[in-house]
């Protein structure tokens, strides 16, 4: 069958800031997109800023799940106008969602996702399947006491992070659902189910609570990575000594193949959008997994994606977990793993940094003076061999790694990384703007320093090739730092879908999920069809002699200045 009347696939990805459709046909080329941005089809609506709801006392950070319900009538509506070709032809729908957020779904979930009147909007329908109105979202930090106990519970963090993968963060879903038990027991008491954002968005296309995702499941805190299985332990910390059970219930077993189908689409979406009663569900994981199916990735490469969030990621046989960073059940590959570093203080912190600057003319991207400022500051704001290297730290929201206040510091220390001092006087602000891409990319090499070696011949250890996926891969100012601090031996590519690599990723799961022959690896079928041509475009040389090696010689100063933060919060 030619690609021209054969099987389309279409990949959601449900992130902070937007609901993303994309389908691809077996090719792997994009047929059509849609997409609806929460702040602009619904802000006024819903009250929402940036897609979701913060309540500063608390920590709080939350999205209203009728703003996704909406969202999804919205997006396939546009969808269906975008198609060239009948939806119909559509045979097979995976995705992702933002991870560790969850959905507390009542008693009557089942019945009403059973019972969808295509004659209505889902919105409507759907109120009384929730048990909470709202999902936490993965920014909150609400859970600071939970976090203590998760932290404690298995011995200390290092041993929680040998059997989840990570040490307790704020947002795993695992101490948000033991918060919700706290603040909110009738909430807890009335959820029959709870989903990640992934299966929930899956739940609703298939008309029936789907299972957790082998990979986003191990962004609870819940998971058993080696055991591959939940710990009774740390459900019971969770959910009190006497609700182990009543906690799996709620939760289910995970599923752990993550191709295969689920079931087929809801009657809702066949008779509204024109969907066939044939096309199938496949498991939805979390966005970051679902970036790293976006391109067939090899051992050294990495991949920057820049989104609301920034996240750095490798596809890795080698399970090494560590209290700093993350490691993941690879979405697709039994015994690969995903690492991920997570940064709250992503776009919006540069955006911050961005609106101190000259606002540009009516037209603009709004970024232009803020790249203008980059380029023509010198590496570590060093203009010559007398200047100190200058080193800052830009949290708008408390950070994760590390977790460290929110506040700004401005540290300067020699050229060899000696003589840390803090910079009260502090810099313009045109030196902000190099300073905090440099920090981001700093921070991302410092803590993936054990995963990568030389790439070849004797150059230093770093990543092959570095791929930028987000928002913020749109930015030539951004990828040139980069590539300066983090090198690439291969250089460093954007994919051309920019923004849209998770749904792209999701739309490529349902593909091999839906056509692999028995025993075909993800990587073996995507590998196979994948072209370089038309997917991705290198926009850095990537390592530069001399300049890596001068990014290299202040880490040491970077890890101490978080250091002495960090220390400052003990006290
Ligand atoms: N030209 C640009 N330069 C820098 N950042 C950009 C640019 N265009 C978009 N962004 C950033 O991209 C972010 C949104 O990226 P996206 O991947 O769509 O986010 P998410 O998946 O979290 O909703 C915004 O917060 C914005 O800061
Ligand atoms: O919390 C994490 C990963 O641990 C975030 O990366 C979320 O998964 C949301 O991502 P974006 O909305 O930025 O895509």
């Amino acid at each position: 069958m030619s690609a021209d009347n054969g099987p389309l696939y279409l990949g959601f990805d449900l992130s902070t800031q937007q609901l993303k459709a994309i389908v691809v046909n077996s090719d792997l080329k994009s047929v059509a997109e849609a997409k609806v941005d929460f702040d602009q089809d619904f802000g006024a609506k819903y009250g929402i800023h940036k897609g979701v709801h913060v309540r500063d006392q608390t920590g709080e950070v939350f999205a209203p799940v009728a703003l996704w319900l909406e969202s999804l009538d919205l997006v396939l509506e546009r969808l269906s106008q975008a198609m060239p070709v009948p939806m119909s032809r559509i045979r097979g729908i995976s995705g992702s969602g933002q991870q560790h957020g969850s959905v507390f779904w009542s008693a009557s979930a089942e019945e009403l996702l059973k019972g969808l009147d295509a004659a209505k909007p889902l919105v409507g329908q759907l109120e009384k399947a929730l048990a909470h109105e709202f999902a936490p979202n993965w920014q909150d930090h609400s859970t600071h006491e939970e976090l203590v106990a998760f932290d404690a519970e298995l011995g200390d963090r290092e041993k929680l992070a040998e059997v989840t993968g990570s040490g307790a963060h704020h947002r795993f879903t695992g101490l948000q659902i033991m918060r919700i038990r706290r603040v909110l027991p009738d909430v807890y008491a009335n959820s029959k189910r709870i989903s990640l954002v992934s299966s929930w968005l899956a739940s609703v296309l298939m008309g029936a609570i789907a299972p957790l995702d082998v990979s986003d499941v191990c962004g609870m805190n819940l998971w058993d990575i080696p055991n591959q299985t939940w710990s009774e332990r740390l459900l019971a910390l969770s959910a009190g000594p006497d609700g182990v059970a009543d906690l799996r219930q709620k939760l289910g077993e995970p599923r752990m193949d993550g191709g295969g189908s689920m079931g087929a689409i809801s009657p809702y979406f066949v008779t509204k959008y024109g969907f066939s009663p044939e096309c199938q569900i496949v498991s939805f994981t979390g966005d970051n997994p679902a970036t790293i199916l976006a391109l067939p990735l090899r051992p050294l490469d990495a991949i920057v994606s820049l989104g609301t969030s920034t996240t750095f990621l490798m596809n890795t046989p080698a399970y090494k977990p560590d209290e700093s960073y993350h490691f993941f059940n690879h979405p697709t590959t039994p015994g690969n793993y995903m690492f991920m570093l997570c940064y709250k203080n992503g776009g919006l912190a540069r955006e911050k940094v961005r609106d101190t600057l000259p606002k540009p003319q009516d037209g603009a991207t709004g970024w232009e003076n803020f790249n203008k400022a980059v380029l023509e500051t010198k590496p570590l704001g060093v203009d010559d061999e007398s200047d100190r290297a200058k080193l800052g730290l830009y949290f708008y929201l408390r950070e994760t790694v590390p977790n460290i206040r929110a506040g700004t510091w401005r540290f300067t220390c020699n050229g060899d990384g000696t003589d840390l001092k803090e910079s009260p006087q502090g810099w313009s602000k045109e030196s902000d703007a190099r300073a905090i891409v440099e920090s981001q990319a700093l921070s991302m090499r410092l803590r993936s320093q054990k995963l990568v070696h030389s790439p070849r011949d004797s150059l230093p250890a770093q990543p092959r090739r570095i791929y930028l996926v987000g928002g913020g891969s749109l930015n030539p100012a951004i990828t040139r730092v980069l590539g300066e601090v983090l090198g690439g031996a291969d250089g460093v590519y954007k994919l051309d879908v920019g923004g849209n690599a998770c749904a792209l990723g999701g739309a490529y799961k349902a593909l091999w999920a839906l056509e692999r022959k028995d025993g075909e690896t993800f990587d073996e079928l995507i590998g196979k069809r994948w072209t370089e041509e038309g997917s991705i475009e290198k926009v850095d040389i990537g390592y530069r002699e001399g300049t890596y090696e001068k990014y290299g010689k202040v880490l040491g100063a970077f890890e101490e200045m978080e250091g002495r933060l960090l220390a400052e919060e003990k006290h």
